[in-house]
């Protein structure tokens, strides 16, 4: 686990509000709320709209991110305080112990008054997280169970993917199952149509009868709406969620050693803590997913980003499953460019007032399925001007996508 720099800032004087009840009874539970949804379903847009509610105030927001080199922490907004980042890594797999340890350092810090007294705890999940681990982490550790109250998994479908990523993916049929409340995003798009959407609610519907679907476009998906659920109930879900549950505790009884397909694959072969490798050090993911990062000084024309893009999304637009990344321009690299790719979908990119750290490469996050990471790198370097022996050059690409090759 990392703590980002940006981790909490100590809080010399708590305002009285704030300050911890040093009262000789058990302290209330601290609500925690569970953020979850696919790759690029509208996690961390949803984060930023309710961290700027007046009722998110005194949140302590973990992130947490899966590739070599997340970005998250660096589009949330809440960038100064309040933030914890576990990156790199599943945190349903591989950093499921270190989230103990942050919950529970979190409460040690809040005690002694070295943190502001936190009122809510919001975990961004990974978009390929199963959070039947990270439910059973909180609702069965003899002390984190005391202090935290679960309030609530909110998870979030894309209107637009959502009914491809279920058939696709079973991690999106638990992420929807486990919901407390389902948030739809992206309806406002010109992809969503209005027949499929209407079957997707009707299949969210059948997985989760007990969970509430709200359209975040209709502004639905307010603080009101998405806190104070209270207890985390699995009563009212299907069947399933409770056996997930069972599962996760019969891990724990056999030193996690469960039989999920392993092998997910980080690019070039790093492991996933900085150097140390976890007893139990493999993300539990579908061998077919990897993800790498590709990082570079030198700033790309706008043109050739454009072209790099659109050649990956037509020549292989369902196994993007995420790309993001922040982009150095070489018309203006002073203000880089922040791009979202979800499957085929590519968001409106956005060009930010300045870098969000002093790291200025470009940065791209890839998250993929059935697609060779040198496909993509040896694309970029071409249009990134990068010679390299064999392969072919932006031009030659521009004519000819398929002389790269790619999918497996
Ligand atoms: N039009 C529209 N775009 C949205 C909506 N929600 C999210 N997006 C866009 O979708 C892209 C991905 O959104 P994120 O919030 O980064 O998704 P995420 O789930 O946090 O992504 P990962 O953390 O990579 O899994 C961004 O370009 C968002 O601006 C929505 O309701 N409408």
């Amino acid at each position: 686990m990392t703590l980002s720099p940006m981790t909490l800032s100590p809080m010399p004087q708590p305002e009285e509000s704030h300050r911890v009840a040093r009262s000789k009874g058990p302290l209330p539970p601290i609500p925690l709320t569970i953020v979850t949804g696919f790759l690029g379903a509208g996690k961390t847009s949803l984060l930023n709209a309710l961290l700027r509610e007046p009722e998110l105030a005194d949140t302590v927001v973990i992130i947490n991110e899966f590739g070599e080199i997340g970005l998250d922490h660096l589009l949330v907004e809440k960038a100064d305080e309040g933030m914890v980042t576990l990156a790199s890594g599943c945190l349903c797999c591989t950093i499921r112990g270190d989230l103990i340890s942050t919950l529970e350092d979190l409460l040690r810090r809040r005690d002694n008054g070295r943190i502001m007294a936190f009122r809510r705890v919001v975990i961004e999940t990974t978009g390929l997280a199963d959070p039947a681990p990270v439910l059973h982490t909180v609702l069965y550790h003899p002390y984190l169970a005391k202090r935290y109250a679960i309030d609530g998994v909110i998870t979030i479908v894309d209107a637009v993917n959502g009914g491809a990523t279920l058939d696709a993916h079973i991690e999106a049929v638990k992420q929807a199952a486990v919901a407390d409340r389902i948030v739809i995003s992206k309806t406002d798009l010109p992809e969503a149509d209005a027949a499929d959407l209407a079957a997707l609610k009707r299949r969210l519907a059948a997985l989760n009868p007990a969970a509430s679907i709200l359209d975040a476009a209709r502004g639905e998906a307010t603080p009101a709406a998405l806190l104070g659920i209270g207890l985390y109930d699995i009563d009212g879900k299907i069947a399933d969620v409770r056996a997930w549950l069972q599962a996760e505790a019969f891990d724990d009884d056999h030193g996690h050693d469960h039989g999920h397909d392993h092998g997910h694959h980080h690019g070039h072969g790093h492991d996933d803590h900085g150097g140390h490798r976890h007893h139990h050090d493999v993300n539990r993911h579908d061998a077919r997913i990897r993800a790498f990062c590709l990082t570079s000084p030198r700033p790309i024309s706008s043109h050739n980003l454009d072209l790099f893009l659109d050649l990956l999304r037509a020549s292989h637009g369902p196994n993007l499953l995420r790309v993001k990344g922040i982009v150095a321009l070489a018309d203006d690299p002073d203000h880089p460019m922040v791009i979202h790719g979800v499957q085929h979908v590519f968001h409106p990119p956005i060009r930010l007032e300045r870098w969000p750290d002093g790291d200025h490469r470009s940065r791209l996050v890839f998250i993929l399925r059935d697609l060779d990471e040198s496909f993509v790198s040896r694309l970029w370097n071409a249009f990134l001007g990068e010679p390299a022996i064999d392969a072919p050059d932006a031009a030659a690409l521009t004519a000819n996508p398929l002389s790269l090759g790619g999918g497996r």
